[in-house]
C-alpha cells in the first residue's frame, strides 16, 4: 500500500491537501480522494441499521448513490475515517466494543473493480477489520462418491478444535441423515438467487441439476472462530476461488477406477438410479478437469482409505505430533468514544479527543495496519492492536 501523511481528521479545516482530505461533521465523515468525496454516515439508502455511503463527483458535481457491498456497520455515535493506500478507507466507530470499532471501506480495491465490471455501477465495498490471521483455507473437490465427506469427517473428528467446515448452501433436498446448518444450509432457488446477486457467495455452481454455493460468511464464521476452515466444492467451486481474494490450499481426491467410483456411490444408496448416472456422467468430465486445469495444488488418491487419509494429513502438516492450533489471544483494547486518527506510514494512531486525555500516551492506541489480508466481501485480517505504551516498548526492545 502506498504512503500518506500523517494527519488528524479535523486538521482539514486548517488547510490539509495532499491528493485527498477528511472532514467531519454531524455524524458524517467526507474523505476525498482524486476527484471523488466519500460521505460515510448518515441514512443508509437501504437500511437504517447501516452506515450509509454517498459519493460526490467533483468534476460533475453530482451525487453518486453506489452499490454497497459486504457486510455493513450498524450505525454508531460518529466516526472517524482514513484513506490507506488509495483503495480503501479505515473507519473507526466511537464507543464500539474491540471487535466492532474497525471497519473498511473498500473504494478501488481489486474486489470492487471487478464487481464494478459485473454490475456496471458505482461500486463500494464493507469488510471488518479483525485482528490475527487465520490459517489457510484448505479447499477438497473430487467427482462424487470419491470420499470427500469421509475424509473430511475423519480429519473433524481427529482435530476438531483445529479445523471447521464451510457449511454450503444448496437447492438440493437434504439426505436422511443430513441437518440443516450442519451439513449445508439447505434453501430453496429463488431465494439463493436473490443471495446471489445481493454478493453473499464467494463462489457458487451447478452442479448435478443444483445450486450450490459458499457464502462469504460460511467461511469467516470458522476462521473467527479461530479454526482452519474445510471446503467442500466442485471444480467450478474451486475454480473460482482460486480467482479470488482468498489465498487456500486445493486438493483434488481421484478414484482408483470409475467402476469403484460407481461401486461406492451405489453402496452410499442416497441417489435415485437417474442420480447415480447423472454423477457417473459428470465424474469423468471433473476427473479430467481436476487433473489438467491447474487449479490443484495436490492429487490424493483415495483407494485405501486410511493411507489416503495419512497423506491427506502429511500434506497438511499433520505428523501425529500436533494438538489443537493455539488460538490467538484476543487483545482487550479501551477505545477512546471520541477519537481522531492520525497515520504515520503503516501505524495509525488513534487518540482520544476528550481534553484532559489527549495527551496522555497512555491513552492512544496504534493499529499497525502493514499486513492487512482477506477484505471484501469476507473480513480485513491482520491488524496488530497495541496500546502507545506497548508499542514504544516494543520499538525500544523495553519490557516491563
Ligand atoms: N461449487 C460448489 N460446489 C459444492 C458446494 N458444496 C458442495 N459442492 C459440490 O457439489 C457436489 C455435490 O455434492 P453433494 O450433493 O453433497 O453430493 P456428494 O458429493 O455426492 O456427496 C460435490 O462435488 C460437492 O463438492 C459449494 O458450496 N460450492
Ligand atoms: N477408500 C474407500 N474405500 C471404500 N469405500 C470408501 C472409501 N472412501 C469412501 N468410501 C465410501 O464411499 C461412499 C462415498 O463416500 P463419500 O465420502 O460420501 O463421498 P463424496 O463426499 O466424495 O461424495 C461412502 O459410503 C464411503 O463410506
Amino acid at each position: 500500500m502506498g504512503e500518506a501523511p500523517a494527519f488528524f481528521v479535523d486538521e482539514l479545516q486548517k488547510g490539509f491537501a495532499n491528493g485527498f482530505d477528511v472532514k467531519s461533521k454531524g455524524g458524517e465523515t467526507s474523505v476525498a480522494y482524486c476527484n471523488r468525496t466519500y460521505v460515510i454516515g448518515g441514512a443508509c439508502e437501504e437500511s437504517a441499521l447501516s452506515i450509509g455511503v454517498r459519493i460526490l463527483d467533483q468534476s460533475s458535481g453530482e451525487w453518486i448513490n453506489p452499490t454497497v457491498l459486504g457486510t455493513k456497520p450498524k450505525p454508531s455515535k460518529g466516526h472517524s475515517a482514513v484513506l490507506l493506500g488509495e483503495d480503501r478507507i479505515l473507519i473507526t466507530k466511537n464507543g464500539s466494543s474491540a471487535d466492532d470499532f474497525a471497519w473498511f471501506l473498500e473504494v478501488d480495491t481489486q474486489y470492487v473493480r471487478q464487481q464494478k465490471k459485473i454490475l456496471g455501477t458505482e461500486v463500494v465495498a464493507w469488510s471488518k477489520g479483525v485482528s490475527g490471521c487465520s490459517e489457510k483455507p484448505v479447499v477438497i473437490s473430487g467427482p462424487s462418491g470419491v470420499g470427500k465427506g469421509t475424509l473430511i469427517s475423519m480429519l473433524m473428528k481427529e482435530y476438531p478444535s483445529m479445523f471447521g467446515f464451510s457449511v454450503s448452501h444448496t437447492t438440493r433436498a437434504a439426505r436422511a441423515m443430513e441437518k440443516d446448518g450442519v451439513h449445508y444450509h439447505f434453501i430453496e432457488r429463488s431465494i439463493m438467487e436473490k443471495e446471489l446477486e445481493d454478493g453473499k457467495f464467494l463462489e457458487f455452481a451447478s452442479v448435478h441439476g443444483n445450486l450450490y454455493g459458499t457464502s462469504v460468511e460460511a467461511v469467516e464464521l470458522v476462521a473467527d472462530d479461530g479454526k482452519r476452515c474445510i471446503l467442500d466444492i466442485d471444480v467450478q467451486g474451486a475454480r473460482s476461488v482460486r480467482a479470488s481474494s482468498l489465498e487456500a490450499i486445493f486438493i483434488f481426491v481421484c478414484p482408483p477406477s470409475m467402476e469403484e467410483l460407481e461401486k461406492r456411490l451405489r453402496a452410499r444408496g442416497t441417489e435415485t438410479e437417474e442420480q447415480v448416472l447423472k454423477r457417473l456422467r459428470n465424474a469423468k468430465t471433473e476427473i479430467d478437469l481436476g487433473q489438467s486445469s491447474g487449479i490443484f495444488d495436490h492429487m490424493l488418491y483415495n483407494d485405501n482409505l486410511e493411507d489416503c487419509y495419512q497423506s491427506l494429513k502429511e500434506l497438511l502438516g499433520l505428523d501425529g505430533t500436533v494438538t489443537a492450533a493455539p488460538k490467538s489471544a484476543t487483545k482487550v483494547v479501551d477505545l477512546p468514544m471520541d477519537h481522531s486518527l492520525t497515520k504515520i506510514d503503516n501505524k495509525i494512531i488513534i487518540n482520544s479527543r476528550t481534553p484532559e486525555l489527549e495527551k496522555a500516551s497512555t491513552n492512544m492506541i496504534v493499529l499497525d495496519v502493514s499486513s492487512l489480508k482477506g477484505g471484501a466481501p469476507g473480513r480485513t485480517r491482520g491488524l496488530d492492536i497495541h496500546t502507545m505504551d506497548s508499542f514504544l516498548d516494543g520499538l525500544s526492545g523495553i519490557t516491563h
